[in-house]
């Protein structure tokens, strides 16, 4: 899948900005942004579901929106929203999707059978879909968006509403199907879930701030990290806010995590600054996760102080 120059207005804003990607096949391909980064409209965009508003999309070979009805048999779409119907039974909603992609009836029983299995649904089959928890409603979801063999899976969100436990066997799930050739493109707000991207696009104001492999993108941080231990991590995050360098901070438990320019800022001279303000503190370098990337590709420079 090759996107070039994807963007797409809403009146005067500008939802998505020339977005330029490049996915492979049979890749975990994560989707991760602020709120409002234009996530869901540029998955939306690809699978053939909105117009761009300029740029060109090549998806399984097939120039989208031109040829979205051909590409519609071959991709699935699974969004946060429980699409399915609530008062259909598990087996029901499968069957329905089977038959709206025209799969004969004497495959779409077993397809069905081996989705119930893979999913852990077999023993809910004649459950109504209304009744079931947001784990077993979104696997029923996959399920479901993946009746008819797609060969690119779009998945929006697919876990927001689930608890960790579920989103990690979701996840297998995806790696499972990914394993045997799908390509899948999610998005994501979970920084566990974008670290076991193959790789990785981040979003911020429909713009494209940062694309490759989560571990790549935390070894180009041009940013350092330094870790604070002292008796006041709140007072020690107050005296440092508008110190220059610095980037962004974060209480974990009792530890001060500070994103900082490189260059700019040593263990030395935090160490200072915090003494000046009256608090006696130990400082060591950390090394960059997946969120400090997020926040420094994200980040807005001109809420800096100097
Ligand atoms: N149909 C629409 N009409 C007008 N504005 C829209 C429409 N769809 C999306 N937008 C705007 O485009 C911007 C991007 O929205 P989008 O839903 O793509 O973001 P997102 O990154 O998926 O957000 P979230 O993480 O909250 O789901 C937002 O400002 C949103 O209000």
């Amino acid at each position: 899948m090759v996107a070039r120059g994807l963007t797409r207005r809403f009146g005067s804003l500008v939802a998505v900005d020339n977005v330029e990607l490049t996915v492979g096949k049979a890749q975990v391909y994560g989707f991760l942004g602020p709120n409002g980064s234009g996530k869901s409209t540029t998955i939306r965009m690809l699978c053939g579901l909105l117009l761009p508003s300029a740029g060109d999309i090549q998806v399984l070979g097939l120039s989208i929106p031109r040829d979205a009805e051909a590409l519609k048999r071959r991709i699935g779409y699974m969004t946060q929203k429980f699409s399915l119907y609530e008062d259909l039974t598990v087996q029901e909603n499968l069957e329905f999707l089977a038959a709206v992609h025209d799969i004969p009836r004497a495959h779409s029983k077993t397809r069905i059978d081996e989705l119930l299995a893979r999913y852990w649904l077999h023993d809910r089959r004649h459950q109504l879909a209304g009744t079931m928890s947001g784990g077993q409603k979104q696997r029923l979801a996959l399920a479901g968006s993946v009746v008819h063999r797609p060969e690119l899976l779009f998945l929006d969100e697919p876990t927001s509403a689930v608890d960790p436990q579920s989103r990690r066997e979701f996840w297998d799930s995806l790696f499972e199907l990914a394993d045997a050739g799908t390509t899948i493109l999610v998005s994501t707000h979970y920084m566990d879930e974008a670290e076991r991207c193959h790789r990785l696009a981040i979003l911020d104001e429909g713009r494209l701030v940062a694309d490759g492999a989560p571990a790549h993108l935390c070894a180009a941080l041009p940013h350092s990290v330094w870790l604070i231990q002292c008796d006041a991590p709140r007072r020690a995050q107050q005296a440092l806010e508008h110190s220059t360098g610095i980037v962004a901070m974060a209480q974990i438990g009792a530890q001060l995590r500070v994103l900082a320019e490189r260059d700019s800022v040593s263990a030395r001279t935090l160490e200072q600054r915090l003494s000046q303000a009256g608090i006696q503190a130990h400082v060591e370098a950390g090394a960059p996760n997946l969120e400090d990337v997020f926040v420094a590709a994200t980040h807005d420079p001109s809420e800096d102080a100097a």
